[in-house]
C-alpha cells in the first residue's frame, strides 16, 4: 500500500482575492501528510496585461503569449503570486517552497507546435515532463512544493503553461509512487448542475455523466478543460479526484469523478 500524496490546484478566481487567499492557505495548512500546491493566476495577470496597455488573448481557454506576454506573466505568476503563497504558507507553519518548471528542471515542456493558431511561448507536457526524482526528494524531506504556470524547453526557454494540466501531469506522473488524489479548488462547491446556483452541487460524475452534462451545456467554459484534465488523471490511475470549493477543503460538500 502506498503512502498518500495529495495535489492542490488554486486558481485565479480564489488567488486574486488576498484574504480568501489567505484563508485557503490556512485551510491547506491543516490537511494532514503529503502535498503538493499548483497555482494558476490568469485573472490577475489579464488584469496586469491590461494595465500595462495590452489586451489578454485568450483562445479555447490558454492564453496567446507572446514574448512581451511572456515577459509579464513570468513576473506575476512565478515572482508576486508564488511568492506570496509560499509566504502565506510559512506564515501557516508550512515549510513551502516555491518553484517554476525551470527549478530543479521539476517540469519540462514542448513548445505548442502552430497548426491553425499560434500560441507562442505556451508550453505542452510530454508524459516524462515531470521530474519524479527531485518531487519524490522535495517530497520526502517534508517540504511542500508550490508550482506555478511557468515551465522551460531544456533550451532556455520559458513557457507558459496552463496551471490545470500541470497539476494533472504532475498527479499521473507521482501515481505510481503514491496514492494521490488530486483536489481542483476554486470559488465554487463543485461541479453545479446550475452554475448560477450554488447549492446543485453534483456529488459524484462518471466519464458517461460528463459527456452528456458537456452536450446539454451544463458544464462550459473553464470548467470543460478542467474537467478534461481532471478525468485524464482518473484514467491514468490517480485514486481520486475532487472538485471543490477553496475555503471548504476541510468539508464534505464536493464533486467527486468516478471511473464509471
Ligand atoms: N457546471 C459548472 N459548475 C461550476 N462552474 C462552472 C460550470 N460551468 C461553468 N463553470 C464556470 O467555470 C469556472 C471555473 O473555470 P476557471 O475560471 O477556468 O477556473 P480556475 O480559474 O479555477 O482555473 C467557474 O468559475 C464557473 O464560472
Ligand atoms: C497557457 C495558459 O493559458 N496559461 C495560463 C496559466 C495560468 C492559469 O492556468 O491560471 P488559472 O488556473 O487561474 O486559470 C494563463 O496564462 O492564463
Amino acid at each position: 500500500m502506498s503512502e498518500g500524496l495529495k495535489i492542490f490546484k488554486i486558481g485565479g478566481g480564489i488567488i486574486d482575492d488576498d484574504a480568501q487567499l489567505q484563508r485557503f492557505l490556512r485551510e491547506l495548512a491543516r490537511v494532514p501528510g503529503r502535498k503538493v500546491l499548483v497555482h494558476g493566476g490568469g485573472k490577475g495577470a489579464s488584469q496586469m496585461l491590461r494595465d500595462l496597455g495590452q489586451e489578454p488573448q485568450m483562445v479555447q481557454g490558454r492564453r496567446i503569449t507572446d514574448a512581451a506576454t511572456l515577459d509579464i506573466v513570468t513576473m506575476f505568476y512565478a515572482g508576486k503570486t508564488n511568492k506570496q503563497v509560499v509566504a502565506g504558507l510559512q506564515a501557516a507553519g508550512v515549510n513551502a517552497l516555491g518553484l517554476s518548471g525551470a527549478d530543479g528542471n521539476a517540469i519540462r515542456a514542448v513548445r505548442r507546435p502552430v497548426r491553425d493558431i499560434d500560441y507562442g511561448f505556451v508550453g505542452d507536457l510530454p508524459a516524462d515532463a515531470v521530474n519524479v526524482t527531485l518531487l519524490r526528494q522535495l517530497l520526502e524531506t517534508g517540504l511542500l512544493p508550490v508550482f506555478c504556470a511557468i515551465t522551460h524547453d531544456g533550451a532556455g526557454q520559458l513557457l507558459n503553461t496552463n496551471a490545470d494540466t500541470i497539476a494533472s501531469v504532475l498527479a499521473c506522473a507521482l501515481a505510481p509512487h503514491y496514492a494521490v488524489e488530486l483536489h481542483y479548488c476554486f470559488e465554487k462547491d463543485g461541479v453545479l448542475r446550475d452554475v448560477d446556483d450554488d447549492a446543485s452541487v453534483i456529488p459524484q460524475i462518471t466519464v458517461v455523466e460528463y459527456r452528456q452534462l458537456k452536450a446539454e451545456g451544463v458544464i462550459a467554459a473553464g470548467m470543460v478543460p478542467k474537467l478534461d484534465n481532471a478525468f485524464a488523471a482518473l484514467e491514468a490511475g490517480v485514486e481520486r479526484v475532487v472538485i471543490e470549493h477553496a475555503l471548504r477543503i476541510n468539508e464534505s460538500v464536493k464533486t467527486v469523478l468516478c471511473r464509471s
